[in-house]
């Protein structure tokens, strides 16, 4: 495709908040370009949350069928991987093939251009495509939501192997006897899991101090034991100094040791596509990793620009992507707000258990300067999760701002955690009182009913 284009808002990389608001901004009467150089929908879809969470369900319902020895009868589980791949390809992915969304998209009346698009100074916008180049004016605006690629560290040898990322994972035919995964953040360990989960000999090396960093240290410290129950090896606090491969894969470590696999995959973050969408072109520095904005979304400094998702470095989260999009659509339709607010913003990492969470760490909550309150309930200690046995490992932990006497931040790690934080994610963000909070009703016997001994643990 080649020409010149004019539209109101251009919006380039359509991940799941730039797909949402290309098509709300054009049913609501704007005219809209959308440009892609890969897939419409992004990361998400086709190689992030679904076909990871495709994979994570199959893997727990051969967890589930491995305890029912220890509950009530005896079972025989033989995985098979072909179902999971089939699904992801058939279900999923379409086999990476996005004319359903590109039907969507051109159905709600945007203008789809294939291509690898930049800024090109105020009001312009060039996309550089299979055959040529297409140039467009802008008359209101263009919105940013380029997201990420998988970041390879620097490691000795590395790029020279056929390391897996998360984008040869999902499309994996057949699984690997053994894995190193290098990382233990959200996408190391929901995979790492999985794969055991499959038969797969799993090693996790990640260089901090503990699997899943960002959580709280309660939440790190139940999953690794799970994990580690489990028979996966969890190397935390030791880089890797070397990657070497000869048929199979030798990973050096820092503390002399190595760890050797039939397939290696990289888990180490994410880089965000910001390194060639010609920010310098508005005035912006080419080197940022990440855009700053307004609560309206609007880049800080430029005029008509805006950005979303992953790149704003508020949370690398689709639901992130998909709210910002929503606020990024109020002001470019007029509205009046709300605007963006981040005190209360959750994720769920899906492993078993799984973790939930929401706001402020307590180290978060204790290096801004508040007078912090904690409450911890085992869930083993729980009702629930005595009745439950098998697979009840996890806990609740609240954390409060004691002179306001509400929540800041909580943690649910357990059975259905992602699902069990939502209403602490409540509490926080609609700043409910800990007395309003201790006075309510807990159904018997929940696994939510432990919060109710939290909250009575705050001090
Ligand atoms: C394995 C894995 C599991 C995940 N699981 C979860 C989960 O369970 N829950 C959750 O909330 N999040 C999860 N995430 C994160 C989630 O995928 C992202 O936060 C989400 O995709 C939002 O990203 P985004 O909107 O910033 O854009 P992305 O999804 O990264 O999409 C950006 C799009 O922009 C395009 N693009 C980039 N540069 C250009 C350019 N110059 N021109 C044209 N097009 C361009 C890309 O081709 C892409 O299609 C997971 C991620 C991974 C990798
Ligand atoms: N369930 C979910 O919501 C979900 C699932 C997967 C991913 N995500 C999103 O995707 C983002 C990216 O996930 P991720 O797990 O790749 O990134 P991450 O930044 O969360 O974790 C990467 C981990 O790799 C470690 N690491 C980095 N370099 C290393 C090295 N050289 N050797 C060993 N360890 C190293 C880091 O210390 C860190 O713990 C996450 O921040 C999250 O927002 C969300």
């Amino acid at each position: 495709m080649t020409g010149q284009l004019e539209a109101d808002v251009v919006v380039i990389g359509l991940g799941p908040g730039g797909e949402h608001l290309a098509a709300s901004l054009s049913r609501a009467g704007l005219s809209v370009v959308g440009v892609d150089r890969r897939l419409v929908g992004g990361e998400c879809p086709y190689f992030g949350c679904i076909p990871s969470k495709m994979m994570i369900r199959a893997a727990d319902a051969l967890a589930e069928a491995r305890r029912v020895p220890s509950l009530g009868g005896t079972t025989e589980v033989r995985p098979d991987w072909t179902t999971v791949a089939d699904r992801i390809r058939d279900e999923a992915t379409d086999d990476w093939d996005d004319r359903v969304a590109v039907e969507r998209l051109e159905k709600a009346g945007v203008r789809f251009v294939r291509g690898h698009g930049r800024l090109a100074g105020p009001g312009r916008v060039t996309v550089a495509t299979d055959d040529g180049e297409v140039a467009v004016t802008v008359r209101r605006g263009v919105v940013l939501n380029t997201g990420t690629e998988p970041a390879v560290p620097p490691i000795d040898g590395l790029a020279d192997t056929p390391y897996w990322t998360n984008r040869d994972a999902v499309r994996l035919r057949e699984l690997p006897t053994s894995l190193v995964v290098l990382g233990g953040g959200a996408i190391g360990c929901e995979l790492a899991q999985a794969f055991s989960r499959f038969g797969v000999e799993v090693t996790i090396v990640e260089a901090g101090e503990r699997i899943l960093g960002p959580e709280e240290p309660e939440a790190s410290g139940v999953v690794a034991a799970a994990l580690g129950a489990e028979g996966i090896a969890v190397r935390a606090g030791v880089g890797v100094t070397s990657v070497a491969h000869d048929g199979a894969f030798r990973i050096g470590l820092a503390d002399g040791t190595s760890v050797a696999a039939q397939a290696l995959l990289v888990a180490a973050g994410r880089r965000t596509n910001l390194g060639d969408v010609g920010l310098d072109t508005v005035g912006l520095d080419p080197g940022m990793r990440t855009i700053d904005v307004d609560e309206r979304m609007r880049a800080a400094g430029v005029d008509g620009l805006w950005a979303i998702g992953d790149i704003t470095g508020k949370g690398a989260f689709t639901h992130m992507s998909m709210y910002q999009a929503n606020v990024a659509i109020r002001d470019l339709t007029g509205e009046d707000g709300p605007w963006a607010d981040y005190r209360a913003v959750s994720r769920a990492t899906f492993t078993d258990p799984e973790v939930g969470s929401v706001g402020l760490t307590e180290d978060q909550a204790r290096k801004a300067g508040l007078r912090v309150g904690v409450g911890v309930a085992p869930l083993p200690e729980s009702s629930r999760g005595w009745i439950h046995q098998a697979g009840n490992d996890g806990l609740i932990k609240v954390v409060a701002d004691l002179d306001r006497g509400v929540l800041v931040g909580a943690t649910a790690v357990g059975p259905a955690g992602g699902e069990i934080i939502g209403m602490l994610v409540t509490a926080v963000h609609a700043e409910v009182p800990l007395a309003t909070l201790r006075g309510m009703h807990f159904a018997y016997p929940t696994f939510h009913r432990a919060i109710e001994t939290a909250l009575a643990d705050v001090s």
